[in-house]
Protein backbone atom coordinates (compact mmCIF):
# COMPACT_ATOMS: atom_id res chain seq x y z
CA UNK A 1 0.00 0.00 0.00
CA UNK A 2 1.26 3.32 -0.55
CA UNK A 3 1.81 5.60 2.32
CA UNK A 4 0.05 8.33 2.37
CA UNK A 5 2.87 10.52 4.14
CA UNK A 6 5.04 12.73 1.91
CA UNK A 7 5.73 12.75 -2.18
CA UNK A 8 5.77 8.81 -2.63
CA UNK A 9 3.53 7.93 -5.46
CA UNK A 10 1.15 10.19 -7.75
CA UNK A 11 -2.65 9.97 -7.20
CA UNK A 12 -5.41 10.33 -9.73
CA UNK A 13 -8.39 12.32 -8.28
CA UNK A 14 -10.84 15.08 -10.16
CA UNK A 15 -10.77 18.46 -9.19
CA UNK A 16 -13.50 20.79 -9.57
CA UNK A 17 -14.06 24.89 -9.15
CA UNK A 18 -16.52 26.47 -7.92
CA UNK A 19 -18.28 28.86 -8.60
CA UNK A 20 -17.54 26.85 -11.83
CA UNK A 21 -16.68 29.76 -14.20
CA UNK A 22 -14.08 30.94 -11.77
CA UNK A 23 -11.38 28.55 -12.96
CA UNK A 24 -8.60 31.10 -13.66
CA UNK A 25 -8.61 31.67 -9.82
CA UNK A 26 -7.57 27.79 -8.86
CA UNK A 27 -5.19 27.71 -11.80
CA UNK A 28 -2.56 28.39 -9.96
CA UNK A 29 -3.38 26.31 -7.42
CA UNK A 30 -3.73 22.90 -9.35
CA UNK A 31 -0.54 23.73 -10.43
CA UNK A 32 1.18 23.02 -7.22
CA UNK A 33 -1.32 20.44 -6.33
CA UNK A 34 0.68 18.58 -9.62
CA UNK A 35 3.76 19.41 -8.45
CA UNK A 36 3.34 17.94 -4.59
CA UNK A 37 2.00 14.50 -6.46
CA UNK A 38 -1.93 15.23 -7.87
CA UNK A 39 -2.56 13.68 -11.48
CA UNK A 40 -5.48 15.74 -11.59
CA UNK A 41 -8.85 15.40 -14.06
CA UNK A 42 -11.75 16.60 -14.58
CA UNK A 43 -15.29 15.32 -13.52
CA UNK A 44 -17.24 14.37 -16.86
CA UNK A 45 -20.67 15.84 -16.81
CA UNK A 46 -20.68 16.39 -12.77
CA UNK A 47 -20.04 12.68 -12.28
CA UNK A 48 -16.75 11.42 -10.40
CA UNK A 49 -15.36 8.19 -9.61
CA UNK A 50 -13.38 8.19 -6.34
CA UNK A 51 -12.26 11.46 -4.39
CA UNK A 52 -11.58 14.39 -5.58
CA UNK A 53 -11.22 18.16 -4.43
CA UNK A 54 -13.34 21.34 -4.82
CA UNK A 55 -11.53 24.69 -4.76
CA UNK A 56 -13.97 26.99 -4.17
CA UNK A 57 -13.95 31.03 -3.45
CA UNK A 58 -17.24 31.76 -1.93
CA UNK A 59 -19.45 29.03 -0.02
CA UNK A 60 -22.99 29.99 -1.07
CA UNK A 61 -25.99 28.45 -1.22
CA UNK A 62 -25.10 26.06 -4.54
CA UNK A 63 -21.65 24.77 -3.17
CA UNK A 64 -23.95 22.62 -0.89
CA UNK A 65 -25.69 20.89 -4.23
CA UNK A 66 -21.93 21.12 -5.97
CA UNK A 67 -20.74 19.35 -2.80
CA UNK A 68 -23.77 16.74 -3.15
CA UNK A 69 -23.42 16.07 -7.08
CA UNK A 70 -19.75 15.55 -6.74
CA UNK A 71 -19.54 13.19 -4.21
CA UNK A 72 -22.42 11.18 -5.46
CA UNK A 73 -24.26 11.72 -2.11
CA UNK A 74 -21.63 10.71 0.29
CA UNK A 75 -19.76 7.86 -1.82
CA UNK A 76 -16.80 9.71 -2.82
CA UNK A 77 -15.14 11.65 -0.59
CA UNK A 78 -14.32 15.31 -1.22
CA UNK A 79 -11.66 18.08 0.12
CA UNK A 80 -13.15 21.28 -0.17
CA UNK A 81 -11.05 23.77 -0.25
CA UNK A 82 -10.97 27.64 0.43
CA UNK A 83 -8.55 29.43 -2.17
CA UNK A 84 -9.28 32.79 -0.40
CA UNK A 85 -9.23 33.33 3.66
CA UNK A 86 -12.72 34.64 3.35
CA UNK A 87 -14.49 32.14 1.68
CA UNK A 88 -15.01 30.97 4.89
CA UNK A 89 -16.87 33.56 6.69
CA UNK A 90 -20.26 33.51 8.09
CA UNK A 91 -20.93 29.88 8.88
CA UNK A 92 -17.34 28.65 8.84
CA UNK A 93 -16.83 24.70 7.35
CA UNK A 94 -19.68 23.08 9.20
CA UNK A 95 -22.47 23.67 6.26
CA UNK A 96 -19.88 22.02 3.93
CA UNK A 97 -18.93 19.29 5.86
CA UNK A 98 -22.71 18.32 6.44
CA UNK A 99 -22.95 18.95 2.50
CA UNK A 100 -20.98 16.60 1.73
CA UNK A 101 -17.53 17.45 2.17
CA UNK A 102 -15.24 14.97 4.10
CA UNK A 103 -12.50 17.97 4.81
CA UNK A 104 -12.43 21.66 4.56
CA UNK A 105 -9.20 23.33 4.45
CA UNK A 106 -7.68 27.09 3.91
CA UNK A 107 -5.31 27.16 1.11
CA UNK A 108 -3.37 30.32 2.75
CA UNK A 109 -3.61 29.20 6.16
CA UNK A 110 -1.27 26.60 5.43
CA UNK A 111 2.91 26.67 4.40
CA UNK A 112 2.57 23.71 2.76
CA UNK A 113 -1.37 23.65 1.71
CA UNK A 114 -0.70 21.60 -1.55
CA UNK A 115 1.08 18.62 0.15
CA UNK A 116 -1.60 18.59 2.86
CA UNK A 117 -3.90 18.00 0.44
CA UNK A 118 -2.58 15.66 -1.24
CA UNK A 119 -1.71 13.84 1.47
CA UNK A 120 -5.19 13.21 2.26
CA UNK A 121 -6.35 11.96 -1.38
CA UNK A 122 -3.05 9.69 -1.13
CA UNK A 123 -4.73 8.30 2.41
CA UNK A 124 -8.26 7.99 1.20
CA UNK A 125 -7.49 6.44 -2.73
CA UNK A 126 -5.15 3.83 -0.27
CA UNK A 127 -8.44 3.19 2.26
CA UNK A 128 -10.97 3.09 -1.24
CA UNK A 129 -8.87 0.81 -2.65
CA UNK A 130 -9.04 -1.56 0.06
CA UNK A 131 -12.52 -1.10 1.14
CA UNK A 132 -12.92 -2.37 -2.92
CA UNK A 133 -10.40 -5.46 -2.21
CA UNK A 134 -11.77 -8.80 -1.92
CA UNK A 135 -10.75 -9.12 1.94
CA UNK A 136 -13.27 -5.91 3.00
CA UNK A 137 -15.96 -6.15 -0.06
CA UNK A 138 -16.66 -10.10 0.15
CA UNK A 139 -16.45 -10.24 3.81
CA UNK A 140 -18.93 -7.13 5.30
CA UNK A 141 -21.25 -7.13 2.22
CA UNK A 142 -23.30 -4.34 1.65
CA UNK A 143 -23.71 -2.05 -1.09
CA UNK A 144 -25.28 1.63 0.05
CA UNK A 145 -23.50 4.29 0.57
CA UNK A 146 -23.80 4.55 4.63
CA UNK A 147 -22.09 1.14 4.80
CA UNK A 148 -19.49 1.83 2.43
CA UNK A 149 -18.36 5.05 5.13
CA UNK A 150 -18.55 2.67 7.65
CA UNK A 151 -16.22 0.65 5.82
CA UNK A 152 -14.39 3.11 5.13
CA UNK A 153 -13.87 4.08 8.85
CA UNK A 154 -13.26 0.66 9.74
CA UNK A 155 -9.96 0.21 7.14
CA UNK A 156 -8.83 4.07 8.18
CA UNK A 157 -8.87 3.14 11.47
CA UNK A 158 -7.31 -0.64 11.26
CA UNK A 159 -4.53 0.09 9.09
CA UNK A 160 -3.35 3.77 9.91
CA UNK A 161 -3.92 3.49 14.38
CA UNK A 162 -3.66 1.18 16.64
CA UNK A 163 -6.66 2.03 18.57
CA UNK A 164 -8.50 0.00 21.04
CA UNK A 165 -11.93 -0.29 19.31
CA UNK A 166 -15.48 -1.15 20.85
CA UNK A 167 -18.00 -2.33 18.05
CA UNK A 168 -21.35 -1.99 18.77
CA UNK A 169 -24.69 -3.48 17.30
CA UNK A 170 -27.80 -6.12 17.67
CA UNK A 171 -26.71 -9.68 17.19
CA UNK A 172 -26.11 -10.28 13.84
CA UNK A 173 -25.01 -7.60 12.37
CA UNK A 174 -21.33 -8.53 11.77
CA UNK A 175 -19.45 -7.18 15.02
CA UNK A 176 -17.30 -10.14 14.83
CA UNK A 177 -16.24 -9.71 11.41
CA UNK A 178 -15.41 -6.54 12.02
CA UNK A 179 -12.73 -7.88 14.31
CA UNK A 180 -11.57 -10.35 12.13
CA UNK A 181 -11.33 -7.71 9.62
CA UNK A 182 -9.32 -4.68 11.71
CA UNK A 183 -7.19 -7.80 13.14
CA UNK A 184 -6.43 -8.80 9.51
CA UNK A 185 -6.11 -4.86 7.91
CA UNK A 186 -4.04 -4.38 11.03
CA UNK A 187 -0.15 -4.44 9.33
CA UNK A 188 1.16 -4.37 12.89
CA UNK A 189 -0.38 -7.65 13.63
CA UNK A 190 -1.50 -9.42 10.74
CA UNK A 191 1.10 -12.47 11.19
CA UNK A 192 0.16 -12.86 15.18
CA UNK A 193 -2.91 -14.60 16.68
CA UNK A 194 -6.49 -13.14 16.80
CA UNK A 195 -7.44 -14.48 20.10
CA UNK A 196 -11.47 -14.59 20.59
CA UNK A 197 -12.97 -14.53 23.76
CA UNK A 198 -16.56 -14.72 24.63
CA UNK A 199 -16.98 -12.51 27.64
CA UNK A 200 -20.60 -14.67 28.16
CA UNK A 201 -19.18 -18.23 28.25
CA UNK A 202 -16.41 -17.80 31.26
CA UNK A 203 -16.72 -19.76 34.14
CA UNK A 204 -16.21 -17.14 37.11
CA UNK A 205 -14.16 -20.04 39.08
CA UNK A 206 -11.83 -20.18 35.67
CA UNK A 207 -11.73 -16.91 34.52
CA UNK A 208 -8.33 -15.94 36.17
CA UNK A 209 -6.63 -18.87 34.35
CA UNK A 210 -8.79 -17.75 30.82
CA UNK A 211 -6.78 -14.91 31.15
CA UNK A 212 -3.75 -14.89 32.91
CA UNK A 213 -3.05 -18.69 32.18
CA UNK A 214 -1.84 -20.76 35.45
CA UNK A 215 1.03 -22.77 36.31
CA UNK A 216 0.80 -26.08 37.32
CA UNK A 217 -0.64 -27.77 40.59
CA UNK A 218 -2.00 -23.70 40.71
CA UNK A 219 -5.30 -25.40 41.70
CA UNK A 220 -7.26 -28.76 41.32
CA UNK A 221 -7.16 -29.95 38.23
CA UNK A 222 -4.30 -27.67 36.84
CA UNK A 223 -2.29 -30.91 35.73
CA UNK A 224 0.30 -28.60 33.43
CA UNK A 225 0.84 -25.20 33.08
CA UNK A 226 -0.80 -23.17 30.67
CA UNK A 227 -1.16 -19.90 28.38
CA UNK A 228 -3.84 -17.45 29.13
CA UNK A 229 -5.50 -15.14 26.54
CA UNK A 230 -3.26 -12.42 27.69
CA UNK A 231 0.06 -14.48 26.43
CA UNK A 232 -1.81 -15.77 23.20
CA UNK A 233 -2.68 -12.73 21.79
CA UNK A 234 0.82 -11.01 22.77
CA UNK A 235 1.58 -8.98 19.41
CA UNK A 236 -1.68 -9.85 17.84
CA UNK A 237 -5.31 -9.19 18.79
CA UNK A 238 -7.65 -9.57 21.77
CA UNK A 239 -11.11 -9.87 20.94
CA UNK A 240 -13.71 -9.92 23.60
CA UNK A 241 -17.20 -10.85 22.60
CA UNK A 242 -20.44 -9.63 24.80
CA UNK A 243 -17.24 -7.31 26.88
CA UNK A 244 -20.16 -5.75 28.97
CA UNK A 245 -20.93 -9.18 30.47
CA UNK A 246 -17.58 -8.87 31.92
CA UNK A 247 -17.71 -9.63 35.90
CA UNK A 248 -16.58 -6.40 37.53
CA UNK A 249 -13.19 -8.12 39.53
CA UNK A 250 -12.22 -9.03 35.71
CA UNK A 251 -13.20 -5.68 34.56
CA UNK A 252 -10.33 -3.95 36.83
CA UNK A 253 -7.94 -6.73 36.23
CA UNK A 254 -8.30 -6.08 32.26
CA UNK A 255 -7.65 -2.28 32.82
CA UNK A 256 -4.91 -3.07 34.64
CA UNK A 257 -3.05 -5.21 32.05
CA UNK A 258 -4.15 -2.86 29.19
CA UNK A 259 -2.76 0.24 30.79
CA UNK A 260 0.77 -1.28 32.03
CA UNK A 261 0.97 -4.77 29.96
CA UNK A 262 2.01 -6.87 32.65
CA UNK A 263 0.34 -9.60 34.69
CA UNK A 264 1.40 -12.49 36.53
CA UNK A 265 -0.13 -15.99 35.31
CA UNK A 266 -2.10 -18.07 38.47
CA UNK A 267 -0.16 -19.71 40.86
CA UNK A 268 2.94 -17.47 39.90
CA UNK A 269 4.36 -14.63 41.46
CA UNK A 270 6.40 -13.75 37.97
CA UNK A 271 5.31 -10.67 35.57
CA UNK A 272 5.09 -11.11 31.71
CA UNK A 273 4.66 -8.47 29.49
CA UNK A 274 1.94 -8.36 26.96
CA UNK A 275 1.12 -6.03 24.01
CA UNK A 276 -2.33 -6.43 22.12
CA UNK A 277 -4.65 -4.93 19.85
CA UNK A 278 -7.93 -4.94 21.67
CA UNK A 279 -11.18 -5.44 20.31
CA UNK A 280 -14.63 -5.09 22.01
CA UNK A 281 -18.06 -6.23 21.52
CA UNK A 282 -21.19 -5.08 22.83
CA UNK A 283 -24.72 -5.75 21.96
CA UNK A 284 -25.42 -3.32 25.13
CA UNK A 285 -25.20 0.87 25.91
CA UNK A 286 -22.14 0.89 28.36
CA UNK A 287 -22.76 4.46 28.42
CA UNK A 288 -26.53 4.18 29.72
CA UNK A 289 -27.42 4.83 33.69
CA UNK A 290 -28.30 0.98 33.84
CA UNK A 291 -24.98 -0.04 31.66
CA UNK A 292 -23.14 2.05 33.43
CA UNK A 293 -23.45 0.32 36.80
CA UNK A 294 -22.12 -3.15 35.47
CA UNK A 295 -19.18 -1.16 33.50
CA UNK A 296 -16.28 0.37 34.45
CA UNK A 297 -16.52 3.80 32.88
CA UNK A 298 -12.44 3.92 33.11
CA UNK A 299 -12.05 0.62 31.40
CA UNK A 300 -15.03 1.91 28.71
CA UNK A 301 -12.71 5.03 28.31
CA UNK A 302 -9.84 2.72 27.62
CA UNK A 303 -11.57 0.15 25.26
CA UNK A 304 -13.90 2.59 23.17
CA UNK A 305 -10.92 4.32 21.94
CA UNK A 306 -12.53 4.22 18.79
CA UNK A 307 -16.04 3.17 18.61
CA UNK A 308 -18.17 1.12 15.34
CA UNK A 309 -21.66 1.52 15.47
CA UNK A 310 -23.02 -1.83 13.18
CA UNK A 311 -26.50 -0.82 11.88
CA UNK A 312 -29.04 -3.23 12.16
CA UNK A 313 -30.51 -4.88 9.01
CA UNK A 314 -34.01 -2.64 9.24
CA UNK A 315 -31.56 0.26 9.09
CA UNK A 316 -30.36 -0.89 5.91
CA UNK A 317 -33.24 -2.02 3.88
CA UNK A 318 -30.80 -1.49 0.46
CA UNK A 319 -28.09 -4.09 1.43
CA UNK A 320 -30.61 -6.78 2.02
CA UNK A 321 -30.60 -8.13 -1.41
CA UNK A 322 -27.05 -8.07 -1.98
CA UNK A 323 -26.56 -9.52 1.35
CA UNK A 324 -28.69 -12.29 0.21
CA UNK A 325 -27.39 -13.07 -3.21
CA UNK A 326 -23.81 -13.17 -1.74
CA UNK A 327 -25.17 -15.64 0.41
CA UNK A 328 -26.60 -17.42 -2.15
CA UNK A 329 -23.19 -17.62 -4.01
CA UNK A 330 -22.01 -18.70 -0.96
CA UNK A 331 -24.12 -21.51 -0.86
CA UNK A 332 -23.83 -22.31 -4.31
CA UNK A 333 -19.74 -22.84 -3.53
CA UNK A 334 -20.43 -24.84 -0.36
CA UNK A 335 -21.96 -27.85 -2.16
CA UNK A 336 -19.78 -27.72 -5.63
CA UNK A 337 -23.82 -28.72 -7.30
CA UNK A 338 -24.97 -26.62 -9.40
CA UNK A 339 -27.44 -24.44 -7.51
CA UNK A 340 -29.82 -21.17 -7.48
CA UNK A 341 -28.21 -18.31 -9.21
CA UNK A 342 -31.19 -15.28 -8.00
CA UNK A 343 -34.64 -15.06 -6.44
CA UNK A 344 -37.99 -14.59 -8.89
CA UNK A 345 -39.01 -11.19 -8.11
CA UNK A 346 -41.65 -12.70 -5.84
CA UNK A 347 -39.05 -14.15 -3.55
CA UNK A 348 -37.27 -10.41 -3.79
CA UNK A 349 -40.19 -8.87 -2.45
CA UNK A 350 -40.37 -11.64 0.28
CA UNK A 351 -37.11 -10.77 1.37
CA UNK A 352 -37.39 -7.54 1.69
CA UNK A 353 -40.80 -7.20 3.66
CA UNK A 354 -39.71 -9.72 6.04
CA UNK A 355 -38.72 -8.59 9.26
CA UNK A 356 -35.16 -9.96 10.46
CA UNK A 357 -34.97 -9.40 14.49
CA UNK A 358 -31.73 -11.90 14.24
CA UNK A 359 -30.17 -9.38 11.28
CA UNK A 360 -27.23 -10.60 8.79
CA UNK A 361 -27.30 -13.84 10.28
CA UNK A 362 -31.12 -14.48 9.72
CA UNK A 363 -30.94 -13.62 6.92
CA UNK A 364 -28.22 -15.99 6.14
CA UNK A 365 -29.66 -18.40 7.42
CA UNK A 366 -32.71 -18.28 5.57
CA UNK A 367 -31.39 -17.83 2.52
CA UNK A 368 -29.48 -20.91 3.31
CA UNK A 369 -32.80 -22.80 4.00
CA UNK A 370 -34.26 -22.04 0.56
CA UNK A 371 -30.72 -22.98 -1.47
CA UNK A 372 -31.13 -26.47 0.16
CA UNK A 373 -34.82 -26.75 -1.19
CA UNK A 374 -34.03 -25.59 -4.39
CA UNK A 375 -33.16 -28.36 -6.92
CA UNK A 376 -30.84 -27.07 -10.20
CA UNK A 377 -30.17 -23.91 -11.25
CA UNK A 378 -31.89 -20.98 -12.10
CA UNK A 379 -33.85 -18.78 -9.86
CA UNK A 380 -35.20 -19.36 -6.53
CA UNK A 381 -38.80 -19.64 -6.76
CA UNK A 382 -41.86 -19.44 -4.04
CA UNK A 383 -42.12 -23.58 -3.84
CA UNK A 384 -38.56 -22.87 -2.59
CA UNK A 385 -39.09 -20.89 0.75
CA UNK A 386 -39.98 -22.83 3.48
CA UNK A 387 -43.65 -22.96 4.57
CA UNK A 388 -43.58 -21.19 7.77
CA UNK A 389 -41.47 -18.39 6.05
CA UNK A 390 -44.24 -18.13 3.46
CA UNK A 391 -46.59 -14.60 4.29
CA UNK A 392 -50.14 -15.65 5.54
CA UNK A 393 -52.89 -14.42 2.81
CA UNK A 394 -51.31 -11.01 1.53
CA UNK A 395 -48.60 -12.94 -0.05
CA UNK A 396 -45.47 -12.26 -1.56
CA UNK A 397 -47.68 -12.39 -4.90
CA UNK A 398 -50.54 -10.20 -4.02
CA UNK A 399 -49.37 -6.80 -5.53
CA UNK A 400 -49.35 -5.35 -2.80
CA UNK A 401 -46.02 -2.41 -2.96
CA UNK A 402 -43.02 -3.31 -1.33
CA UNK A 403 -42.43 -1.63 2.81
CA UNK A 404 -41.21 1.29 1.11
CA UNK A 405 -41.61 4.76 2.68
CA UNK A 406 -41.14 6.08 6.01
CA UNK A 407 -38.28 3.44 6.23
CA UNK A 408 -36.96 2.47 9.70
CA UNK A 409 -33.45 5.67 8.54
CA UNK A 410 -36.39 8.04 8.26
CA UNK A 411 -37.73 6.87 11.53
CA UNK A 412 -34.11 6.84 12.87
CA UNK A 413 -33.19 10.21 11.77
CA UNK A 414 -36.87 11.63 13.66
CA UNK A 415 -35.91 9.90 16.73
CA UNK A 416 -32.32 11.62 16.93
CA UNK A 417 -33.30 15.07 16.06
CA UNK A 418 -36.27 14.79 18.85
CA UNK A 419 -33.58 13.48 21.33
CA UNK A 420 -31.01 16.33 20.28
CA UNK A 421 -34.18 19.10 20.83
CA UNK A 422 -34.55 19.92 17.13
CA UNK A 423 -37.99 21.40 17.51
CA UNK A 424 -41.13 19.87 14.95
CA UNK A 425 -40.69 23.18 12.23
CA UNK A 426 -36.76 22.47 11.83
CA UNK A 427 -37.63 18.92 11.27
CA UNK A 428 -40.31 20.38 8.44
CA UNK A 429 -38.03 22.85 6.75
CA UNK A 430 -34.82 20.46 6.68
CA UNK A 431 -37.08 17.79 5.20
CA UNK A 432 -37.98 19.66 2.22
CA UNK A 433 -34.46 21.14 2.22
CA UNK A 434 -32.99 17.62 1.74
CA UNK A 435 -36.14 16.00 -0.61
CA UNK A 436 -35.51 19.39 -3.11
CA UNK A 437 -31.19 19.44 -2.42
CA UNK A 438 -31.79 15.43 -3.75
CA UNK A 439 -34.74 15.84 -6.18
CA UNK A 440 -32.35 18.71 -7.72
CA UNK A 441 -29.37 16.23 -7.72
CA UNK A 442 -31.12 13.06 -9.16
CA UNK A 443 -32.26 15.55 -12.13
CA UNK A 444 -28.68 16.66 -12.60
CA UNK A 445 -29.69 20.22 -12.14
CA UNK A 446 -32.56 20.23 -14.50
CA UNK A 447 -35.28 22.22 -12.12
CA UNK A 448 -38.06 21.71 -14.73
CA UNK A 449 -37.63 17.87 -14.02
CA UNK A 450 -37.02 18.20 -10.26
CA UNK A 451 -39.95 19.95 -9.80
CA UNK A 452 -42.06 16.97 -11.44
CA UNK A 453 -40.52 14.58 -9.12
CA UNK A 454 -41.67 16.68 -5.98
CA UNK A 455 -44.88 17.59 -7.31
CA UNK A 456 -44.54 21.31 -7.20
CA UNK A 457 -44.48 24.28 -9.94
CA UNK A 458 -41.10 25.55 -11.29
CA UNK A 459 -41.57 29.14 -9.38
CA UNK A 460 -42.62 27.19 -6.15
CA UNK A 461 -39.30 24.94 -6.69
CA UNK A 462 -37.18 28.06 -7.12
CA UNK A 463 -38.98 29.83 -4.28
CA UNK A 464 -38.00 26.94 -2.22
CA UNK A 465 -34.51 27.48 -3.22
CA UNK A 466 -34.21 31.10 -2.53
CA UNK A 467 -36.19 30.49 0.64
CA UNK A 468 -33.35 27.37 1.59
CA UNK A 469 -30.46 30.49 0.81
CA UNK A 470 -32.16 33.04 3.65
CA UNK A 471 -34.24 35.23 1.30
CA UNK A 472 -37.78 34.98 2.28
CA UNK A 473 -40.11 32.46 1.36
CA UNK A 474 -42.69 33.69 -1.36
N1 LIG B 1 -21.99 -7.42 6.18
C1 LIG B 1 -21.96 -8.76 6.19
N2 LIG B 1 -21.57 -9.42 5.08
C2 LIG B 1 -21.54 -10.77 5.05
N3 LIG B 1 -21.92 -11.54 6.08
C3 LIG B 1 -22.31 -10.95 7.20
C4 LIG B 1 -22.35 -9.52 7.32
N4 LIG B 1 -22.78 -9.21 8.55
C5 LIG B 1 -22.99 -10.38 9.19
N5 LIG B 1 -22.72 -11.42 8.38
C6 LIG B 1 -22.89 -12.85 8.70
O1 LIG B 1 -23.87 -12.92 9.72
C7 LIG B 1 -23.49 -13.85 10.72
C8 LIG B 1 -23.36 -13.14 12.06
O2 LIG B 1 -22.21 -12.30 12.04
P1 LIG B 1 -21.37 -12.01 13.36
O3 LIG B 1 -21.16 -13.28 14.14
O4 LIG B 1 -20.15 -11.26 12.97
O5 LIG B 1 -22.41 -11.08 14.13
P2 LIG B 1 -22.31 -10.52 15.63
O6 LIG B 1 -22.80 -9.12 15.57
O7 LIG B 1 -20.94 -10.75 16.19
O8 LIG B 1 -23.38 -11.44 16.37
P3 LIG B 1 -23.53 -11.75 17.94
O9 LIG B 1 -23.72 -10.43 18.64
O10 LIG B 1 -24.76 -12.59 18.00
O11 LIG B 1 -22.27 -12.46 18.34
C9 LIG B 1 -22.21 -14.50 10.24
O12 LIG B 1 -22.55 -15.67 9.55
C10 LIG B 1 -21.62 -13.49 9.28
O13 LIG B 1 -20.88 -14.12 8.30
Amino acid sequence: MSDEGGGADTVRAWVAFHPPDDEERGEQAVALLRRAGLDPYRPRHGRTEGPGVLLFTTADHAVAERLGGLGDGGRHRILAVALTRTALDGAGPWPLLRAGATDVLTWDASATPAEDAVRRLRRWAAVDALVASPLVSDNLVGAGPAWQRLLRDIVEMAVYSDASVLVTGESGTGKELVARLVHALDPRRGAEQLVLLDCTTIVPALAGSEFFGHEKGAFTGALASRDGAFALADRGTLFLDEVGELPLELQAELLRVVQEGTYKRVGSNTWHTTGFRLVCATNRDLTTDEGARRFRGDLYHRIAAWTCRLPSLRERPEDILPLARHFLRDARQGDGTPGAEDFDPAVCRLLMERHYPGNVRELRQLVGRMARRHVGSGLISAGDVPPEERPPGAGPDSGEPPRGWPDAGFEESIRTALASGVCLKEIGVRARETAVLIAVREADGNLQEAARALGVTDRALQLRRRAANGAPEG
